[in-house]
């Protein structure tokens, strides 16, 4: 019996995700937070059916995202930042397109067939998915990016350390090295798309005379010899595949001085690549968005490491599902 609850739990488990990212793509959590509070009003701005939005406002309840009282409906307490699009802090904006969703509904095709639904690699499926994405990283990662920085400047690289930032989306790894020191220098790399994001969270942080941008494909970027203290590569491994990251690691591994650290922020599957769920399961979503896509374990990174003449890497928790890898150029 408990076997048959756990596996009916999970089965279940697609409707309260779609009913948040329905809210989020709906718009109700910012309707909501406007004084639109009763089902009609919000299912008006929401040019919705009322029947239809009561369920799901009731549903957003149940799952205590909402609060309800005589028929109106607010935000929980504490939930405006994340759930209101005008806010900085909002985590809306990759939910609130139906990608993951779409690409996920593929899964049985794409083990099938072992051909992805999407190959976020390349620029022209990056631009559809990644400005999006980025958005809410940024929420998620700059608390661990602050605590990455505080860890590593000034007691492992210099004041004036010189950062590359590769695949940085909305610079959310390098922009606190530049807030924790004015004598930072960051080189942001991307693709166009997301480094006209990158750009726009660069001025909200007023770091604007501390950057350079490379716009481009991280594959076929020259990295000069001997220029960074720090590499920054943040969630862009699990998408390069083994041969791509090994490629990378030891361009990587050039373009640092000696001393210099690589962090690489990623999710990190056991040996036997049994867990943590997080980790594993994310190992499908690179199965369904990549041609080469996979999660690394720790041993996998140390050989790649020693490959390119770096240490081995050092685990840090920067957060309770972030973690960073370092290693360093001797
Ligand atoms: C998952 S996001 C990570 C962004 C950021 N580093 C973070 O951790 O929030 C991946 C980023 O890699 C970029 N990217 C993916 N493939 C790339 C490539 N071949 N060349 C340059 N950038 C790439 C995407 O545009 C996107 O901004």
């Amino acid at each position: 019996m408990v076997f048959l609850e756990k596996l009916d739990d999970l089965l279940k488990g697609y409707a309260p995700a779609r009913v948040v990212m329905t809210g989020f793509e709906l718009g109700v959590f910012t309707m909501i937070a406007e004084g639109k509070t009763t089902a009609e009003e919000v299912a008006r701005a929401a040019a919705s059916s009322t029947r239809g939005m009561r369920m799901l406002l009731d549903a957003l309840t149940s799952l205590e995202l909402l609060q309800k009282h005589n028929d109106r409906y607010q935000l929980v307490p504490g939930s405006e930042a994340a759930l209101v699009k005008s806010s900085p802090q909002y985590i809306g904006s990759m939910w609130e397109t139906n990608h993951l969703w779409s690409a996920w509904s593929a899964l049985t095709q794409v083990v099938r067939t072992g051909k992805p639904y999407t190959r976020l690699e390349t620029e022209s499926d990056a631009a559809r998915f990644f400005p999006m994405l980025i958005r809410s990283l940024h929420v998620y990662n700059l608390e661990p990016a602050r605590k990455l920085a505080g860890l590593l400047l000034p007691s492992q690289i210099p004041p004036d350390s010189r950062v590359l930032d590769v695949a940085c989306g909305s610079a959310v790894w390098s922009i606190p090295f530049a807030e924790a020191s004015s004598e930072v220098r960051l080189d942001l790399l991307d693709f166009g798309d997301a480094l006209a994001v990158a750009r726009s969270y660069v001025e909200r942080h007023k770091v604007d005379a501390q950057v350079s941008y490379i716009q481009g494909d991280l594959k076929h970027t020259d990295l000069e010899n001997d220029r960074y203290h720090l590499i920054i590569l943040g969630n862009i491994v699990h998408s390069e595949g083994a041969a791509s990251s090994r490629d990378l690691i030891q361009r990587c591994a050039r373009a640092l001085r000696s001393g210099g650290k690589l962090a690489i922020i990623d999710l990190f599957p056991n040996e036997e690549r049994t867990g943590p769920p997080r980790a594993v399961l994310f190992a499908l979503n690179m199965l369904i968005n990549t041609s080469e896509g996979d999660v690394f374990s720790v041993s996998e990174y140390n050989q790649w490491f020693e490959d390119a003449g770096l240490s081995e890497g050092t685990l840090v928790q920067l957060g309770s599902t972030t973690t960073a890898l370092l290693a360093a150029k001797p």
